[in-house]
């Protein structure tokens, strides 16, 4: 692939937890694999007062522990933090850019930068609005180059403030210079059902009502709040990943064969599905079609884990859900009758990201069907932290008596290529260094996900006597697994959990 053009990336929230944990390694990755031209240069921007080599340092820190690659070649090392400034910044202070102003053309001069800027935004949403006019108001976008953005979730609160975001900064950017990141989108197996569903031959045209019997997508993680209570507590899990991540990866799954793979094509396809999400039409479909859950003080590999209300920064009384399941339909041809099960929660057993597509049963009264309890068939694409596909299919035993077991056929990305594919941020800086979208949301996509949001949202407004709390290492509310049984259906085990009675057939090891 093309390294990107050469462009200023300047780094507002340069000091943050983001930067350290994702920006920086990805940063140094793609300078690594050749994929950032020699003329670049970051800025770092917060208002704490650090210095040139100050910084260097703290980003040099970040890689080494945070990085895919070591930082062994000193060398490489001192060329990559040679593009490396910092430079002190209120959001608040027009004048403060209009320094930046002055230092970016010092760097388009020594970088040979032909005047192409790219802004991330790793700020709180509230910033979003007040950095955009400063940029403009400071003289930041009269460059002769192209000029983007890349805002960080969450985008907005709910539809009205998202609308509010939404119009400042378009009276300072063009939609297409709008980058908004849904990191889930970057991963490396949520860009592949695309390829899963559209190059496969065996897929495809079993993808419909007619033989998916039901859709799982699990965003399950070990982790609790960590250092993000005073965010979370008014997020939750509806809005800190069901608005983003789980409904975008539900379009993945549920989108029409766009047109072209231009981005466009795709996020229309997206956006369609995103337009036929049955809303609940009162609080009692809410109530029964969408269970919340906040951990309670547990146990996870014998480490006693405090409850979420004990947590730094978070209401002792908090009613905010740290679990979500939900059953969400589509209503198009395609998926007419299908349910989409989907589930997220903080505090779970395994951390793990994974769909399974649940095939309808064969026909019960005939052949094997009569004698044998088939199970059906699965495919299951797992996202992270493992990366690969398998399918589960009935076959022989071998023997002479004809009967059936189930047995799993797999491909397993990361046990062949190792855990090291592309990180999310590191494909999605690069995405949009380059000019390409397809994996960012566009804004009509953000306000459906709202609308669809924002109507669970209120109906938990009116009362929380439906929140059930989960001890910690558990696998959330039972009224969960409820929720499929209604439909005689269960969850399938996720990767970590214990599976029965599969014969895995595959050439790598597990
Ligand atoms: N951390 C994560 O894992 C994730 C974060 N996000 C999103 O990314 C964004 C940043 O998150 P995170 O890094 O965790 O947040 P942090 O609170 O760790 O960092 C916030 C940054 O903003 C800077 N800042 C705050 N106020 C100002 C100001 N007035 N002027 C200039 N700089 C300012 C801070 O620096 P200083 O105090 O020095 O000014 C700091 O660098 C948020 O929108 C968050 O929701 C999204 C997904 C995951
Ligand atoms: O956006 C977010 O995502 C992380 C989970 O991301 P993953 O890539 O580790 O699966 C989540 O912990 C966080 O609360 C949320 O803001």
């Amino acid at each position: 692939m093309l390294p990107a053009q050469g462009a200023v990336y300047y780094l507002f929230g340069a000091t943050g937890d983001l930067a350290k944990r994702k920006l920086f390694p990805a940063l140094f990755s793609l300078y690594k694999e050749g994929k950032l031209s020699d003329n670049f240069a970051v800025i770092g921007l917060a208002r704490r007062s650090r210095t040139k080599e100050q910084f260097r340092e703290d980003v040099y820190e970040s890689i080494t522990e945070f990085c895919r690659y070591k930082v062994d070649d000193v060398e490489l090392w001192n060329r990559f933090a040679e593009h490396f400034e910092y430079m002190p910044l209120d959001i608040n202070n027009v004048e403060a850019f209009r320094d930046l102003n002055r230092l970016t053309s010092e760097l388009d001069a020594r970088f040979n930068i032909p005047g192409n800027r790219l802004f991330y935004l790793a700020l709180a949403p509230s910033l979003f609005g007040p950095v955009s006019f400063n940029l403009r108001d400071g003289g930041l976008l009269e460059s002769t180059g192209w000029r983007r953005v890349i805002i960080e979730k969450p985008f907005g609160y709910d539809l009205p403030s998202a609308q509010e975001l939404n119009n400042q900064l378009s009276q300072v950017f063009k939609e297409e210079e709008i980058y908004r990141i849904d990191h889930y989108l970057g991963k490396e197996m949520v860009q592949n059902i695309q390829v899963i569903r559209f190059a496969n031959a065996f897929f495809e045209p079993l993808w419909n009502n007619n033989y998916i019997a039901n859709v799982q997508i699990t965003l399950s993680e070990t982790v609790g709040v960590e250092e993000r209570g005073g965010y979370y507590d008014k997020s939750g899990a509806l809005r800190d990943m069901t608005q983003n991540h789980m409904l975008q990866m539900l379009t993945m799954i549920a989108m029409e064969p766009p047109s072209s793979l231009i981005g466009e094509h795709i996020r229309d396809e997206k956006v369609k599905v995103l337009r036929s999400l049955r809303p609940y039409a009162t609080s009692e479909e809410v109530k029964k079609n969408v269970i919340r859950g906040q951990y309670a003080a547990g146990k996870q590999q014998n480490e006693e884990l405090p409850a979420y209300r004990a947590e730094d920064s978070v209401n002792p009384e908090s009613a905010t859900e740290t679990y979500l399941a939900a059953k969400v339909a589509v209503d198009n041809f395609r998926w007419a009758g299908v349910p989409f099960y989907i589930r997220t929660g903080k505090r779970l057993p395994v951390k793990t990201t994974e769909v399974v597509i649940e095939f309808k049963s064969m026909p019960q009264n005939v052949l094997f069907a009569q004698r044998h309890d088939l199970a059906p068939n699965l495919l299951v694409i797992r996202v992270n932290p493992m990366e690969g596909i398998y399918i589960k299919i009935n076959a022989k035993t071998p023997g002479a008596d004809n009967s059936v077991q189930p047995v799993a056929m797999e491909f397993c990305q990361s046990c062949q290529i190792g855990l090291n594919t592309p990180e999310a941020y590191e494909r999605l800086i690069h995405d949009a260094a380059r000019g390409d979208s397809t994996y960012f949301t566009r804004w009509d996509e953000v306000a459906q996900a709202w609308e669809f949001v924002d109507r669970i949202a209120a109906a938990w407004k009116e009362n929380t006597d439906d929140l059930k709390l989960y001890p910690a290492g558990s696998w959330g509310p039972e009224a969960a697994d409820e929720l499929l049984a209604r439909d005689g259906f269960h969850w399938w085990p996720v990767n970590g959990q214990e599976e029965d009675k599969v014969i895995w057939v595959t050439s790598s090891a597990k």
